[in-house]
C-alpha cells in the first residue's frame, strides 16, 4: 500500500534528529509514523525494543538481509543499522507519513529505490558544538564518541553534494530548526490531514 510521501532525516550523530523527530511525533500524533530500524548496538537506558529500534544480533540481522527483508542497511560506528521493508510498510499501512532516521550511507542507498522521500539533513552549528552535545548526552564511551565525530566530519563533507538533500537545517536554536522542518513538511501534512476527512 502506498502512503503519503515519506521523509528521511539524516545528519551527524548528535545533530538533533531524534529531538526534532520527537517534537514532530508529539505535535502531529497519528500524522507521522516512525520507521523503526534494526540495529546491533546495545539499547541505551530508556530505549524500548520495537519502539526505538529492533535490537538484534549481527547474525539475526545478516540472516534477514540475506532473505531480502531490508530496503537499506549500513555499518555505522561499529554496529549494523537498517530499514526493513516491514518497518516502512507498517507506517504506510496506517496512511501516515513515514519518517526514517538514517545515516548518509542509508540516504545514498534509499536514492536507488523507488521510495521517493523528502530528504532533510540536520546539521550542528559546528563540530565543537556537536562534540559538546554528544558528551552532554552521556550515551557514548570515549571510543564511540571519537568514532561518531569522525563519521560526522565525513557526513558533513558528503552532504555538500548538490541535490543530495532537499533541505539542510542547521540546528542551532531548536525552535528555529523545528519551524524550518515543519515548513518543508507543511504540504504533506495538509494532504494527509485532508485525506483523513474524506
Ligand atoms: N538545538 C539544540 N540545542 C542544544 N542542544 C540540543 C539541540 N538539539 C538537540 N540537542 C541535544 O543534543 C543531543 C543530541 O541530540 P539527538 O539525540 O536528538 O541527536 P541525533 O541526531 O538524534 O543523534 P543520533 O544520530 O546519535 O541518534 C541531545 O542531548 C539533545 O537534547
Ligand atoms: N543507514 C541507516 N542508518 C541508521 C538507521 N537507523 C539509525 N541510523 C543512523 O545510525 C546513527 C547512529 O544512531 P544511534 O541511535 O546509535 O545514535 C544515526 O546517524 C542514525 O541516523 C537505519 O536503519 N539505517
Amino acid at each position: 500500500m502506498q502512503g503519503p510521501r515519506p521523509v528521511v532525516l539524516s545528519g551527524p550523530s548528535g545533530a538533533g534528529k531524534s529531538t526534532l523527530l520527537k517534537k514532530l511525533l508529539k505535535d502531529y500524533e497519528n500524522i507521522f509514523g516512525f520507521s523503526v530500524s534494526h540495529t546491533t548496538r546495545q539499547p541505551r537506558p530508556g530505549e524500548v525494543n520495537g519502539k526505538d529500534y529492533h535490537f538484534v544480533t549481527r547474525e539475526e540481522m545478516q540472516k534477514e538481509i540475506a532473505a531480502g527483508e531490508f530496503i537499506e542497511h549500513a555499518e555505522f560506528s561499529g554496529n549494523m543499522y537498517g530499514t526493513s521493508k516491514g518497518a516502512v510498510q507498517a507506517v504506510q499501512a496506517q496512511n501516515q507519513i513515514c519518517v526514517l532516521d538514517i545515516d548518509i550511507q542509508g540516504v545514498k542507498n534509499i536514492k536507488k529505490t523507488d521510495l521517493n522521500p523528502i530528504y532533510i539533513s540536520v546539521q550542528p552549528p559546528s563540530i565543537d558544538i556537536l562534540e559538546k552535545r554528544l558528551r552532554d548526552r552521556k550515551t557514548e564511551t570515549e571510543e564511540s564518541l571519537l568514532k561518531r565525530l569522525t563519521a560526522a566530519r565525513v557526513d558533513l563533507e558528503l552532504s555538500k553534494e548538490p541535490g543530495l538533500f532537499d533541505l539542510v537545517i542547521i540546528n542551532d536554536d531548536l525552535e528555529k530548526a523545528y519551524s524550518e522542518l515543519k515548513e518543508i513538511l507543511l504540504e504533506e501534512i495538509k494532504k494527509t490531514q485532508e485525506s483523513r476527512k474524506s
